[in-house]
């Protein structure tokens, strides 16, 4: 969901290096459009959460980084964490167990809607989106693995994210609720214009999300063909 009053915009990377201890782990350029999905894999070790955290505003001071996050006209790497508005999904749903799934939800609407009633409406459609109508005053720990990962999406919707960054948000689930979960998230980030990064270790997550392919090297050996990014020649 845009900010209000703001339409969603491109993402742009320009220039981003990632090193560890001087070894380059991830050159990167790439123009991702609102609502379209970059893919980025590569084996275990590559650097893919580390690019995350680097366009998020929380890797970690052992990596050098630079490079332009731009949206909107803005340079995100310039912009503490809380001012980046960028909505993270992880293999863990993260809920709050001490609070109800509405709670969980209504918890990231940003505190701006100050209203409770305005919240808890928000938070009340935003499950309805994700096909969770009736789950408001449920428990978490009484959800499925499928439903716990819908209330994550309801409440990184909520957030009013500018991007979304997934982090093999698929991972847990099995393959049928993993490709109704993938079409969930693509959709909703495609509605709310949102330009997303995906990383995954499955080809299949690649393939449902089209846009941009992005391999990393093996050993971040930087190698030219290994950092290009191309369009992925997807049937979907
Ligand atoms: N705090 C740290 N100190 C030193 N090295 C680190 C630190 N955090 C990560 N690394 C190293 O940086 C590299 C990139 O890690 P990262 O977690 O980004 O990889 P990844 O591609 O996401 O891996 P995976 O697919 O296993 O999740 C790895 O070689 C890892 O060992």
């Amino acid at each position: 969901m845009p900010m209000a009053g703001e339409e969603g915009s491109n993402l742009m990377l320009v220039g981003i290096d990632i090193r560890l201890k001087g070894r380059c782990l991830i050159t990167l350029s790439a123009e991702i459009a609102a609502g379209e999905v970059l893919t980025v894999m590569g084996p275990s070790g590559s650097g893919k959460s580390t690019l995350l955290a680097y366009i998020g505003g929380f890797i970690d001071p052992v990596f050098t980084a630079m490079g332009e996050v731009r949206i909107a006209g803005r340079n995100l790497a310039e912009l503490p964490p809380e001012d980046r508005h960028a909505g993270i999904l992880f293999q863990d749903p993260l809920l709050f167990p001490h609070m109800s799934v509405g709670a969980n939800v209504a918890f990231a609407v940003p505190a701006a809607i100050s209203r409770r009633a305005e919240r808890r409406r928000i938070a009340t459609q935003a499950l309805g989106d994700v096909g969770l109508a009736d789950f408001f005053d449920r428990d978490p720990d009484t959800l499925s693995g499928g439903q716990k990962a819908r209330v994550a999406l309801a409440r990184v919707l909520v957030s009013q994210p500018r991007l979304l960054l997934l982090d093999e948000p698929f991972s847990k689930l099995d393959a049928p609720l993993r490709s109704q979960m993938r079409q969930l998230v693509f959709a909703r980030a495609r509605e709310a214009a949102l330009p997303v990064i995906l990383v995954t270790h499955d080809e299949a997550d690649a393939a449902a999300a089209g846009g941009i392919l992005h391999r990393l090297g093996d050993g971040g050996d930087n190698d030219p063909a290994a950092t290009g990014y191309r369009i992925w020649q997807s049937a979907v």
